[in-house]
């Protein structure tokens, strides 16, 4: 472990200084894309201006007979398109793979200046992001960027949620971390065969009401990621990162994806991928705060004056607390309506109805 005084100095000589806030741009879409296959790559510049986040997937998902491919497919993408506002990230292969390495000297050195983010997957414990933390220093400085690659890790693997502090902590790369149900699923010898979501088996049942066992008992499924979302979310949050859910695998059944994205996000994760264009709008309704909420959220702030004190609300306590609820929600808003247009007008006209019939 670093000493505390040089956890913010550059790993290389020349390499630029790390970030000591993860900027809060909205990110609740990461979109995935496989950079080798041309119908993809054909829809990326359309995609990538409904989107937050596009990326590159060089990992699962591309066979391994397209992997340099793929690879190459991002250089041309990235050289080929300016995305504006829009994040280009990449996920490279895992650090066990025979790819992982030319991924990371090919992508910096080429487009380390356009790519915002890299996504590691399968990461066990904190070894593992200093690796490639001190890799990317090299790298970044070879290349001359002037700006530091942030790293975002993905929990896949019973080591690391076991670790899941620790890898959160592990540099001020950090940006973030999304759960990785499919693999976690295998690494953990779950029975599940799903790529997220639930599972109608995981179940309480309520008690039995006479002799008959099975006549009038309700059962309720349960969430499976429960646990992990959480505990991903707390290490998150005590270390300054973001959180996201994953992937939902199946692609058809769009209301189960909203449901499972929305626990995430009332959790406290603040986006999702999307794996598919019918995901996009999805994830984009979900993790944009409801105007009713904004609004609220910003009445209570204009009552609570400096934010101490209690004072009550159609009905309800606010008070030092609840203010700092709402002013999670304000913030969200505000980043997500310099974004957004369209949000920003839909926050505004459900402020004023709700400060007019206050
Ligand atoms: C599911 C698939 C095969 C269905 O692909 P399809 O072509 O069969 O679907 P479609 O409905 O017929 O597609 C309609 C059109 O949209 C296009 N299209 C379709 N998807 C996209 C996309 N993402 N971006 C841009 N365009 C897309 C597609 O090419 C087609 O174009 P066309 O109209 O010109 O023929 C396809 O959507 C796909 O490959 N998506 C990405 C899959 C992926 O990246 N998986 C890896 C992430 S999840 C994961 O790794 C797990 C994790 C975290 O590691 C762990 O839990 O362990
Ligand atoms: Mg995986």
């Amino acid at each position: 472990m670093r000493s505390p005084k040089d956890f913010f100095a550059p790993l290389a000589v020349g390499a630029p200084a790390p970030v000591r806030e993860i900027p809060p741009l909205p990110s609740r879409m990461i979109h995935f894309f496989d950079p080798g296959n041309e119908k993809m790559v054909a829809k990326a510049p359309d995609i990538a201006t409904k989107v937050d986040v596009l990326l590159g997937n060089l990992e699962d998902a591309v066979r391994a007979d397209r992997k340099e491919a793929a690879r190459q497919g991002l250089v041309d993408v990235a050289k080929a398109n300016d995305f504006g506002q829009t994040q280009l990230w990449t996920r490279v292969n895992s650090l066990d793979s025979p790819w992982v390495l030319d991924d990371l000297i090919t992508l910096v050195t080429e487009i380390g200046d356009k790519l915002d983010v890299i996504m590691v997957p399968k990461v066990e414990g904190a070894q593992d992001i200093h690796y490639v933390d001190r890799l990317l220093a090299q790298l970044e400085a070879r290349a001359g960027l002037t700006e530091p690659l942030l790293v975002h890790a993905i929990l896949e693997t019973a080591s690391g949620v076991a670790n899941v502090e620790e890898i959160a902590g592990a540099s001020p790369r950090m940006q973030g971390i999304s759960l990785g149900p499919a693999d976690l699923a295998a690494s953990r010898r779950m029975k599940t065969t799903r790529v997220g979501g639930g599972h109608p088996g995981y179940l309480v049942r309520t008690d039995p009401t006479g002799d008959d066992l099975t006549e009038g008992r309700t059962i309720y499924q349960q969430d499976l990621w429960h646990y992990t979302v959480a505990r991903m979310v707390d290490a998150c949050a005590a270390n300054g990162i973001l959180p996201y859910y994953g992937p939902f695998g199946d692609i058809r059944d769009v209301v189960a994806c909203e449901d499972q994205f929305r626990n995430a996000f009332l959790l406290g994760c603040v986006g999702a991928w999307s794996l598919h264009p019918a995901q996009i709008d999805i994830a984009r309704k979900v993790f944009s705060p409801e105007p009713s909420d904004v609004a609220w959220a910003r009445r209570v702030i204009a009552a609570m004056g400096d934010g101490t004190g209690a004072v009550m609300i159609d009905g309800k306590m606010q008070d030092d607390a609840s203010f700092k609820q709402c002013g999670v929600v304000a913030e969200l808003a505000d980043a997500l309506a310099a974004r957004d247009p369209e949000l920003a007008a839909a926050y505004d006209a459900a402020t004023k109805e709700a400060l007019e019939n206050a």
